[in-house]
């Protein structure tokens, strides 16, 4: 059986005058869940998701979206992107927006006040989007490239000004469209709202694509604050655990979860007492700062 991907780049670079921006990149997805794209500011990521998406034309490469090329722009009846708020007319409402999507996808307009439900933005749906803050802008965005029910979706920064709970609600809203078979490409800083909708990861960097399992990468660690820190030193290295960080907080070891009962055992087997344990478990923090550095 032939799988078509969701999204397939052949050796696609991106070149504004002398830069290179992107080089020679190749990417193949092909199951349904959450991609994120993540790199610092002027990396490329947003010139890449318009590459993609035919917004400006790749210099060298081949891109395909389910299978079609990207310059077939049939192909975004089924492919959405969610781009910044620039694309949207001050003078027109949300109502209006919609309402154009809807007639260029052939969709009734019953699915204007569903979509707008869905995304919690009725309230505000016929007021002139010049009204509308950053937070409100980005629901409205998030309406019109869900409103045709992509198979492909692609979003650029779609957290930007959202208040915690709307956070939570784009959240379960793309985690709800993955279960339909969605596949979502996103960028984004925001590493921990990213760590908790997926584990796929791709950096870019330099121009090049480094895709990451996090799960892969993952490290459970303590932070052990024990009644005598000389002695449990000791205990640390004696059962051959390296100290990362000895701060007022206490001793940090990274310590696989199965092992942690067996040395509170030895702790207190020792005599001395744990004051305190904390977990942290590695995230896509951790993993940004080992291709890029640490950040701020
Ligand atoms: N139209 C353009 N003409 C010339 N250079 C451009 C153009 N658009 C972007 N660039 C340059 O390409 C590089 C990548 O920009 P891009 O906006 O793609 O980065 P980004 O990773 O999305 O950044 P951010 O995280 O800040 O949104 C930057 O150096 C930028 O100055």
């Amino acid at each position: 059986m032939i799988v078509i991907a969701v999204l397939k780049l052949k050796e696609v670079s991106k070149k504004y005058k002398s830069q290179q921006v992107i080089d020679e990149i190749n990417l193949t997805i092909d199951h349904p869940g959450i991609w994120a794209l993540v790199g610092p500011n002027g990396v490329g990521k947003t010139t890449l998701l318009n590459c993609i998406c035919n917004i400006i034309p790749a210099s060298k490469g081949e891109i395909y979206l389910l299978g079609e090329s990207n310059k077939n722009y049939q192909v975004f009846k089924q492919v959405s992107y969610l781009q910044d708020n620039t694309v949207l007319f001050h003078y027109l409402s949300g109502y209006d927006h919609l309402k154009f999507v809807c007639d260029i996808h052939k969709l009734s307009k019953s699915r204007i006040k569903e979509v707008a439900e869905y995304v919690g933005m009725d309230s505000y749906l016929h007021k002139k989007v010049g009204d509308y803050s950053l937070g409100m802008k980005q629901h409205l965005l998030l309406a019109i490239s869900i409103v045709n029910r992509p198979k492909l979706l692609f979003m650029d920064e779609p957290l930007t000004g959202l208040d915690p709970s709307s956070a939570i609600l784009m959240r379960n809203i793309l985690l709800e469209l993955v279960e339909q078979g969605t596949t979502v490409i996103l960028s984004s800083h925001n590493l921990a709202e990213i760590d908790r909708v997926t584990n796929n990861i791709i950096f870019l960097k330099d121009g090049k694509l480094v895709e990451v399992d996090r799960l892969k990468h993952m490290e459970t660690q303590y932070i052990f604050k024990l009644s005598d820190e000389d002695l449990g030193k000791r205990l640390f290295t004696d059962a051959g655990y390296t100290i990362q960080e000895n701060s007022s907080n206490g001793m940090k070891v990274i310590m696989e979860e199965s092992n942690l009962n067996q040395f509170i055992q030895n702790i207190q087997n020792s005599g001395i007492s744990i004051l305190d344990i904390q977990k942290e478990v590695s995230g896509s923090e951790e993993l940004y700062e080992t291709y890029f550095g640490k950040r701020g």
